[in-house]
């Protein structure tokens, strides 16, 4: 019997309230996962990850199968051990990060064979060996393995590379052997094009997963062209499953696929601008390296229920930043997953009260006001 489950609870137009249950916790969605690439959320304790409101964060298999290893995380014990996060993890499955990161990659029907960007000792990665992976570092939901081509490109380019996915898609499924206590997602490729989209969401249905993530987006497209994609594949996924846009997002593109029935969300940019000086608060960012805030006593935010916000001065935070002090990395990446968290709990509650419209708009207005 499947321990992981996804449960609806409310929709709001396009908008989902609902909530995933595992063996090692429940995930509220619409939902944010910090992103704790090679077994760490960068300048933050897993306790502190906690507190900012994280139900479920995200380890990446390229980084983790380079250093330290799949099979010795398995031997220490799996992923929540050897980290201290004893909650849902979802994993990658190494796809993106082999063609962004990875030199001398060659791909073939069979997989990606690739050199490490760190000592340039050699690895394959095929659908099999990434389920390996990823049930080796017991991962509660993982990712089958996917071809992720940047946009703009031809179309012969974005159909070969949903065709293939779709193969690995299927060839993943049965690698996963059906594990009863984790979720395995397919990805949905296709880029921009609507056609190869609806054939690649059809054809991952017709092979039956636990989730469905929409890949091929937050890869150099406008916003525009992403949000368009979202509003014409997310009605054509089974509405009792999860859907995660990966990479995705900043926090307007995370309110525009909340709209537009996205459940779940990963990026690395509230903890990559905590450490480059940028703050979000509902006002929006304000970039702290910036010399007017050198004498300014003020906290960023004294109306916030985030004592980070109240608690320091702007020119504080400026001194931290400009002398690259480590307090400063530790202080804005709290600061800014706090906020992720804080506007998906307010778009769940939206939701479960019938009022996403009014949110969105109040949202936005404050974004648009910013008094920074
Ligand atoms: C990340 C979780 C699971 O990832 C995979 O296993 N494969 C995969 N990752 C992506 C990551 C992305 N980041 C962005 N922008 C920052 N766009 C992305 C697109 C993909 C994608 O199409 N596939």
């Amino acid at each position: 019997m499947k321990q992981v489950t996804f449960t609806l609870s409310a929709t709001d137009g396009m908008a989902r309230r609902g909530r995933i249950d595992t063996p090692r916790g429940e995930i509220n969605t619409p939902a944010f996962m910090p992103v704790g690439t090679a077994g760490t959320v960068k300048a933050m304790y897993p306790e502190q990850v906690r507190d900012t409101g994280a139900d479920i964060l995200l380890g990446n298999t390229y980084h983790l199968m380079l250093r330290p290893g799949a099979e010795r995380v398995a031997s220490l014990g799996g992923l929540h051990t050897f980290m201290n996060w004893e909650r849902p993890i979802l994993t990658d499955s190494g796809g993106f990060q082999v063609m962004s990161l990875a030199k001398l990659r060659k791909l073939t029907e069979r997989g990606v064979t690739f050199k490490s960007h760190i000592d340039g000792s050699a690895y394959e990665l095929t659908p099999e060996r990434s389920i390996e992976i990823q049930t080796l570092l017991d991962s509660d939901i993982i990712m089958q393995l996917d071809e992720c081509i940047a946009l703009p490109a031809e179309r012969k380019e974005m159909e070969r590379a949903m065709e293939l996915s779709i193969r690995w898609a299927d060839r993943s499924k049965t690698a996963f052997n059906n594990q009863q206590n984790r979720m395995l997602f397919g990805i949905v490729q296709g880029g921009d094009d609507a056609e190869l989209r609806s054939r690649s969401a059809a054809g991952l249905q017709s092979i039956g997963f636990d989730g469905y993530s929409i890949g091929g987006l937050a890869v150099g497209e406008p916003q525009e062209v992403m949000f368009r994609v979202l509003s014409d594949i997310t009605p054509e996924l089974p509405a009792d499953k999860p859907r995660y846009l990966m990479g995705v997002g900043k926090p307007d593109d995370i309110l525009g696929g909340i709209e537009r029935g996205v459940d779940m969300f990963d990026c690395v940019h509230p903890t990559r601008a905590g450490r480059h000086g940028h703050a979000y608060t509902r006002f929006g960012v304000i970039n702290l390296k910036n010399a007017r805030h050198r004498d300014d006593h003020r906290p960023l935010d004294e109306a916030s229920p985030n004592p980070n916000c109240r608690r320091w001065s702007r020119a504080y935070l400026h001194h931290l930043v400009k002398t690259e002090e480590i307090l400063g990395a530790m202080v804005l990446s709290q600061i800014n997953l706090a906020y992720y968290q804080e506007l998906t709990a307010r778009a769940r509650a939206a939701i479960e009260a019938g009022r996403m419209t009014d949110f969105a708009a109040e949202t936005r207005a404050a974004w648009a006001a910013g008094d920074l």
